[in-house]
């Protein structure tokens, strides 16, 4: 997995590969690695697909709950606090190592969560095994005040790299864009291995293989079964 998150002018950017392995083999060659935590609040999740998922969706009904309490938008902080706090109840067994973006009242913000339950603020983060492919994009081009084009071509650069140097991470690539008020969630925004057409039939011609003897049985003719005495 590749999956970054950017704070831009204006809001956040996350993105994510689309790529499920097993080992050596792709499971599912798109799969959904950003998950919906409430209006304002996305998270991306590498690591076990079951574990991102479980704990983005628990966390998702806990959030729903505190909004409906607080009758107030929910933080950002909030849901970073609600989900280290179970990561680091269960010492690392979930392996879900997440990286949760959103904008509230207080602006835009980028938090790095590790499946042992620590957390990393910051203005841009990677995760996954593609991170590290991704991150030197970000290291070296990443500035404060990004306006979203440039934001949006940033992790357009950045998630690729992983797509298309860790064998973990492939497919496409998922966006959203989080600004006060409005999100875009923009599945499959780059379809980067569009799979080519075959150039020739390599299907074997009639007659290839001799026929050097035919038997055909007549299903239809049952044969009489000596009924066996019961003991
Ligand atoms: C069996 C099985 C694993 C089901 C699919 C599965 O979780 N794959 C994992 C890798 C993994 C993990 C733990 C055991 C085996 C295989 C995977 O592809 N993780 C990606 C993110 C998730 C959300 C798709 B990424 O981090 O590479």
């Amino acid at each position: 997995t590749t999956i970054v998150g950017i704070i831009y002018k204006d809001g956040v950017i996350l993105g994510a590969d689309t790529r499920a392995t097993e080992g050596p083999i792709v499971s599912d060659k798109n799969c959904a690695k950003i998950h919906y935590l409430a209006k304002n609040i996305y998270c991306c999740g590498a690591g076990t697909a079951a574990d991102t998922e479980m704990t983005t969706d628990l966390i998702s009904s806990q959030l729903e709950l505190h909004r409906l309490q607080t009758d107030r938008e929910v933080r950002v902080v909030a849901a970073n606090t609600m989900l280290k706090q179970m990561l680091f109840r269960y010492q690392g067994h979930i392996s879900a190592a997440l990286v949760l973006g959103g904008v509230d009242k207080t602006g835009p913000h980028i938090y790095s969560i590790h499946p042992h339950g620590s957390s990393d603020k910051l203005p841009y983060a990677t995760m996954g095994s593609g991170s590290l492919a991704a991150m030197t994009v970000f290291e070296s081009r990443w500035k404060p005040d990004l306006s979203e084009e440039e934001g949006k071509k940033l992790v357009r650069d950045a998630d690729p790299t992983g797509v298309f140097n860790d064998l973990g991470s492939g497919s496409n690539i998922d966006l959203c864009v989080i600004r006060k008020g409005s999100v875009e969630y923009l599945r499959n925004y780059e379809l980067a291995n569009k799979k080519g057409k075959r150039q020739l039939d390599y299907r074997f011609k009639t007659g290839t293989s001799t026929v050097l003897h035919t038997n055909i049985k007549d299903l239809l003719v049952t044969e009489r079964v000596q009924a066996v005495p019961m003991e």
